[in-house]
């Protein structure tokens, strides 16, 4: 089976958060399993495509609005990916270094659709099914039925999923020349509150609809900012499937990104090792437990909180509890981060912006991941901590529901509790604390935790089944 991945992000080609993980991993099991996947996602000007060579397969000229795009289609020549990448190159417009928060960014994803399209109507040999990935793919279901320039395209089955459902990449009806001729009788499967919203189209116009996790598809019905009657009315067309982790990076016995290699026989010297780099760098006592935070600093994630719980729950527990955070986003709670630093230099330490390595030594470091989240589609963090023998601390929501069972229940090995508070972080605190006190039961609940397997294997055959059944769909 021939699948088309499109997206914005993609690991290690461009990362700004899961997104990239997940369409970093997800088509390399397909290939692995015999399928032919590919990812075509824009061109940026990184590291990845200096360091990389490609092929110009495909070079033509499009229009948006009343601009005439020149494009061409880049396809990396040695396969270092272990799947195929394609990259849409629009000088000008698509060949910058960021892949969001431009101010011309709905353009930017619009031509990176018509692009695309623009290419696979010349080619010979179609894919079977378009995997599109949040809404900056979502008008690609509509336009496939609705624009008369890919009526040969109109029976490739596509499949829409919803990574984050907050972000709805919306924009006015004035924008609507940027789009090909379409069909003007459709417009109202473009549209939602008065004006294109491309997720909430994609959500119609899609043969299938997918969440990253079963709770999710049930949590957007009541928490969609704005969409939940759209999903309340399509529920039918959509399925959850949870994440899986790409174990060739996320494995604590090969990860070369770490200071000293483990698996589960050596888990408690290895996360020790581990830890020991991690409190030199950051000043720590290595006999205290180390919680951890990584993450978009953003208020889906609860990071809003992390300030006012960990000064709450140093008045109870000071000298007895080491606080790291690793991230970057809304510059409020930055500098609500930095004070907290400031306030309280021997108990916590805050890197602001985004490190990879430093991401891995944490998991591995790191005694607890804590994840106070609002909304959580999936979650890989919780993933990745499972995997290093590191207990996450997360709030009950979407995948962190799916993913981690508490340790008070049976066969459990994490931390949950049920509100984005202060009250309920400052408790799980209690309970880690509490935890790293018999280290006896921590040391086999790290056992626990490293023996489960949340590879890919499992969903990557989910998603292969919902495109075979797509061929007998009529939408
Ligand atoms: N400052 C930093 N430095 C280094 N690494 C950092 C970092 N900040 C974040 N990361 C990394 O980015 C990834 C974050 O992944 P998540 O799945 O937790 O969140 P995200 O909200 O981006 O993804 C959305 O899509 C994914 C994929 O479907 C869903 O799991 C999730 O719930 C949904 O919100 C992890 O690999 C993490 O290590």
């Amino acid at each position: 089976m021939r699948i088309f991945h499109l997206s914005a992000e993609c690991y290690p080609v461009a990362k700004v958060g899961g997104l990239a993980d997940v369409v970093g991993a997800l088509p390399k099991y397909q290939t692995l399993a015999g399928h032919q996947a590919a990812v075509v996602m824009p061109f940026y000007d990184r590291k990845f495509t200096r360091e990389n060579e490609f092929d110009i397969v495909f070079r033509s000229a499009t229009l948006l609005g009343t601009r005439r795009l020149y494009f061409e289609i880049l396809k990396e020549r040695n396969n270092v990916l272990g799947f195929e990448l394609f990259l849409v190159r629009i000088p000008g417009l698509i060949d910058r270094e960021n892949i969001y928060s431009y101010p011309d960014e709905t353009e930017q994803f619009i031509a990176f659709q018509i692009c695309f399209l623009d290419w696979i109507s010349y080619s010979q040999q179609l894919p079977d099914v378009i995997h599109c990935h949040d809404h900056h793919s979502g008008l690609v279901p509509f336009l496939l039925q609705h624009s008369k320039l890919y009526t040969q395209l109109s029976k490739i089955p596509t499949v829409f999923t919803i990574h984050n459902g907050q972000y709805h990449g919306a924009f006015g009806w004035d924008k609507l020349a940027y789009l090909p001729e379409i069909d003007l009788t459709k417009t109202g499967l473009l549209d939602w509150s008065g004006g294109i919203n491309p997720l909430a189209s994609a959500v119609r116009c899609a043969s299938r609809y997918t969440t990253v996790s079963p709770s999710y598809l049930e949590e957007l019905i009541y928490s969609s900012n704005g969409l939940e009657y759209l999903f309340f009315l399509e529920r039918d067309k959509g399925v959850g499937i949870i994440n899986g982790i790409d174990t060739d990076i996320w494995n604590p016995a090969t990860d070369n990104m770490i200071a000293a290699k483990y698996n589960t026989i050596k888990v408690s010297a290895g996360k020790q090792k581990n830890k020991a780099a991690l409190c030199t760098r950051f000043n720590f006592d290595i006999s205290k437990p180390l919680i951890s935070f990584i993450g978009r600093l953003v208020f889906e994630k609860g990071a809003d909180l992390l300030a006012e719980a960990i000064t709450a729950s140093l008045a109870d527990y000071a000298g007895r509890v080491n606080f790291l955070i690793l991230g970057a986003g809304d510059p409020e709670t930055e500098m609500a981060l930095q004070e907290l630093k400031e306030k309280f230099p021997a108990d916590t330490s805050v890197y602001i912006g985004y490190n990879e390595e430093l991401a891995h030594l944490v998991y591995a470091g790191a005694d607890f991941l804590l994840m106070p989240s609002r909304v959580e589609p999936c979650g890989l963090n919780q993933l990745y901590s499972l995997r290093y023998g590191t207990m996450p601390m997360v709030r009950s929501t979407g995948g962190l529901k799916d993913t981690v069972i508490d340790y008070g229940e049976e066969d459990g090995y994490g931390i949950r509790y049920n509100h984005t508070s202060v009250e309920d972080i400052c408790y799980s605190v209690s309970r880690a604390i509490a935890l790293y006190a018999d280290p006896k039961k921590l040391q086999a609940l790290r056992k626990r935790m490293m023996a489960l397997d949340f590879s890919w294997d499992v969903s990557a055959k989910q998603y292969m089944e919902l495109y075979q059944s797509l061929n007998t769909i009529i939408i």
